[in-house]
């Protein structure tokens, strides 16, 4: 049993808890032994990178940072910045990160092309990476650039130097679907845009807010904040938080207090890199210019591309009409170089298409408006010609900066008109930009004049573009602020018409107001008009007078200059024209009018002054329909020389029956005519204000009672035929009743009524479309002498039919024309009772059209 008993106790399986105390034991002894630390999540490691580099924050010595590593800044953001190729940074690099790190706003100013678009991303990575900013957060930093190309050219550097971080970049500008757009946008940390789009989702889309902002970037500071984008920013600001850090940059910066206090900067650091250099220009910047005639600038244009065809060439107009018309014509002239033009024209594709190509071409000639004077980074450009004056020194700066960037030359070369010369010189001297004066031997130049005239002739639609481009060109003249430079009055006007290809200049409504304004040649307008001679008119015509429809050059140019664009342009196809081997790419130049392009043009129109006081009154003018207004003007000019010359005017008469003679034409005034009116007009030509008077007596006397008899007749007759329709209507079908009674009897009456009434409609409708309004009503006390004179004077019977009538006038009523409850009223004294004769319907209309027939 013992045995069995220790047998059995051998058997038993070991106590369970006892052996759970040995494993943890056992367990604990290993885990002991091999103890790691746990592993740390991403964003704690992150956070503590952060802490790390934040601390070294003050302590950043910029003037020892070589490289872009000697600043604390995140591994991803190096990463980035190295893949792109930058190492070292720029002295406004340099300058401005270590202050832009520690969160201080900046004013940052330095020289076209030394690297200011990295001095703004950098610090907008850091600010979002030291928050650690995802996409749940929405908008933390907006860039604001003054046009569409440049807002693309930064997003294009954000997404190389930022592609390793994890935030949202959006391109917010014009010319885009804003339905798409506003989809994103709310989870888009950052957002490069242009200031009208901006707004536009700021106002339109719910969704968007900017309440968590927290670094602002002005790009081309000086222009955002200039009078013409004024309001937008004004408005954008508003909507943003006070507590954000604002960087500004340009290479003009403002100093200006109250623009700075419109930002509500905090204790702003002025970073003016190149405030002691001796120019404000790039020293790889070779700078001249050249003095030349108006009307040698096309000429001047020709020959110098013909002589840099190997060359990579931006040139600046002062309009877009200009550019259009200009770059067709070169691409027709072939030059022997690429052709490209680039104006707020466009539509944005074209826009990015255009750009991408100029980026791309190793030697092209880009025509471009001042849409691509600031900011745009095209590579390797190895000469800007300004073909029009700059609107000031800053234009001009930033017009030059787009070549000789970073480290690389270039050279540039303006052209000034004679009387440009000296303000525009002086102005750049106070700029401190060093510029020589260059001579051209005009006889080296190519006379492209005749070549022009004959594209002109061939198409008139480029002719139009022509026109179009010499008004545009006087107007941005004429609008242009510093009369010391543009003076408009000194341009040899039928020169330059020619030297477009022109044969008589266009003419040009505003400067023959601005001129009378002036008072200047008053006198001498008005004796032109008073005495009509040629020899006087012809120097004052020749400029600016070849009005009032005589001239077929003169189509009302400048009214059609802005608007009627969309229609002429639309019909654009893009025109590819082979040159001297080369392939001259050309713009699709439909109009595009979106709101950024409009607040450019918005802008231009605001910087400038409106010197003469002019621009206001020929806004009214042209709100006018143009047609009316020469018809009117012409009209009494021609009346004025007919009564000068002793014209006879042609008379037409016809004879009554009775041989009593009727004088057709010209009508006859049958109003009385007072004798001191008559008396006036023989001493001192045409009163207008009597014939006005004169007018409208024999308007309301004569003319009105005339045609309201004529209605009259004309309602009678109208009446009296439908009235002879029906009773035919109605004999016709008595006696096919009659047939049919006799043939089947009563059954099928309702079947033949209808038939009946479809035919009485259609005869008495008498070719002409049925109006039941038409039918007197025999329920109605109102016969037909009654409604006749009623109807003649404004009509108690007509407004009536009117009620019955139609829903279109009724709805004039709900709009007040008629006065509902006047109406109303009316109506309702005339509600017919209704009628129980105790036949049936067919019997009903069979009375009501015997009826009908009795009452004629
Ligand atoms: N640290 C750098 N190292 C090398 N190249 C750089 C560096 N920073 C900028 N660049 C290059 O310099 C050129 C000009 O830079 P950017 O466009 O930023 O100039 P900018 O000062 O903004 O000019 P602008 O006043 O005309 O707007 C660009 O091609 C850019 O790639």
């Amino acid at each position: 049993m013992r045995v069995k008993k220790g047998k059995e106790k051998k058997n038993l399986p070991e106590d369970p808890v006892k052996n759970f105390e040995k494993w943890r034991k056992r367990h604990d002894k290993s885990k002991k032994q091999t103890k790691r630390p746990t592993k740390k999540r991403d964003w704690e490691i992150e956070r503590e990178n952060i802490q790390k580099l934040v601390a070294k924050y003050t302590e950043i010595n910029a003037k020892e940072a070589i490289k872009f590593s000697d600043f604390p800044l995140s591994k991803k953001t190096l990463r980035g910045l190295l893949e792109a190729q930058y190492r070292q940074p720029t002295e406004i690099q340099r300058q401005t990160i270590s202050f832009t790190l520690q969160g201080k706003d900046v004013l940052g100013a330095a020289k076209t092309g030394s690297g200011k678009t990295l001095a703004f991303l950098i610090p907008v990575l850091e600010c979002l990476y030291r928050n650690q900013w995802t996409a749940m957060d929405g908008l933390g930093a907006l860039i604001i650039s003054p046009t569409r190309e440049l807002a693309y050219q930064t997003f294009e550097v954000l997404r190389k130097v930022g592609k390793n971080h994890e935030f949202s970049a959006g391109l917010v500008i014009g010319g885009k679907d804003l339905k798409d757009e506003s989809l994103k946008i709310h989870r888009t940390n950052i957002i490069i845009c242009t200031p009208g789009r901006l707004l536009q989702h700021m106002d339109e889309n719910s969704s968007f807010h900017a309440s968590d902002l927290h670094m602002l970037v002005l790009d081309e500071a000086d222009r955002i904040l200039d009078m013409g984008f004024a309001d937008t920013l004004n408005a954008i600001v508003e909507n943003l938080p006070k507590t954000r850090q604002t960087l500004l940059f340009s290479a003009t910066q403002t100093k200006s207090v109250k623009d700075l206090a419109r930002l509500s900067l905090k204790n702003p650091e002025y970073v003016w890199v190149h405030e002691q250099a001796k120019f404000s220009t790039p020293a790889t910047l070779e700078q001249s210019y050249v003095v030349c005639e108006l009307h040698e600038k096309v000429n001047m244009l020709f020959s110098f591309l013909k002589s840099h065809l190997q060359k990579k060439i931006i040139v600046f107009f002062a309009c877009c009409k200009e550019v259009q018309f200009l770059f067709r014509m070169f691409c027709r002239l072939r030059p022997g170089i690429s052709v490209l033009a680039l104006h707020g024209k466009q539509p944005q594709m074209k826009r990015v298409e255009v750009y991408n190509d100029f980026v791309r071409k190793k030697a092209a000639v880009l025509f471009a408006t001042d849409i691509a004077a600031r900011g745009l980074d095209f590579p390797a450009v190895n000469w800007v010609l300004q073909f029009d004056c700059p609107e000031d020194a800053n234009t001009y700066i930033h017009r030059v900066g787009r070549t000789a960037r970073y480290k690389e030359g270039g050279e540039a070369l303006l052209i000034l008109l004679p009387s440009e010369e000296k303000g525009m010189i002086a102005q750049l001297q106070e700029k401190k930009v060093p510029i020589n004066k260059i001579q051209v031997n005009p006889e080296k130049l190519t006379c492209v004049q005749q070549k022009l005239e004959a594209f002109l002739a061939q198409e008139k639609e480029q002719k139009e573009r022509a026109q179009r481009c010499f008004v545009s060109y006087l107007r941005s003249i004429f609008l242009m602020k510093n009369k010391d430079v543009f003076d408009v009055f000194q341009l040899k006007l039928p020169e330059y018409a020619t030297s477009l290809g022109l044969a008589v200049p266009p003419r040009v409504r505003f400067l023959n107001k601005a001129l009378k304004q002036n008072g200047e040649v008053t006198q001498e307008v008005s004796a032109a008009a008073e005495t009509d001679s040629d020899d006087e008119l012809k120097s004052f015509k020749a400029h600016f007078r070849k009005d009032q429809g005589t001239n077929p050059d003169s189509e009302s140019e400048e009214d059609d200059d802005d608007d009627d664009d969309d229609e002429e342009e639309s019909d654009e196809k893009e025109e590819v024209v082979k040159s001297g081997g080369q392939l001259c790419g050309a713009v699709d130049d439909d109009d595009d009018d979106d709101d950024d392009d409009d607040k450019d043009l918005g802008l231009l129109t605001v910087k400038r002054k409106d010197v003469f006081n002019v621009i206001e009154d020929q806004e009214e003018d042209d709100d006018e329909n143009p047609m009316d207004k020469s018809k009117k003007v012409s009209k009494f000019k021609e009346a004025k020389k007919t009564q000068k010359r002793n014209f006879m005017v042609n008379t037409k008469k016809v004879f009554t029956e009775d041989g009593e003679a009727v004088q057709q034409w010209p009508p006859l005034q049958r109003t009385v005519v007072q004798d001191d009116e008559e008396g006036d007009e023989d001493t001192a030509g045409i009163n207008i204000e009597a014939a006005k008077e004169r007018l409208r007596r024999e308007d309301q006397e004569v003319d009105k009672k005339e045609y309201s008899r004529k209605i009259k007749e004309r309602h009678r007759e109208k009446r009296l035929k439908e009235k002879a329709a029906r009773r035919e209507a109605s004999k016709l079908a008595k006696e096919k009743e009659k047939k049919k009674k006799a043939a089947i009897g009563d059954g099928d009456e309702d079947e033949d009524d209808d038939e009946e009434e479809v035919v009485a409609y259609l005869s008495g409708a008498d070719d002409e479309e049925f109006d039941p309004s038409t039918l007197p009503d025999p329920d109605k006390v109102c016969n037909s002498e009654d409604e006749e004179d009623k109807s003649s004077d404004g009509s108690e019977c007509a407004a009536r039919k009117r009620g019955h009538s139609g829903s279109e006038d009724d709805d004039d009523d709900d709009d007040g024309h008629w006065g509902t409850g006047r109406k109303k009223a009316k109506r309702n004294s005339f509600e017919p009772e209704p009628l129980d004769t105790g036949l049936s319907l067919a019997e009903d209309e069979e009375l009501v059209l015997h009826l009908l027939g009795g009452m004629s």
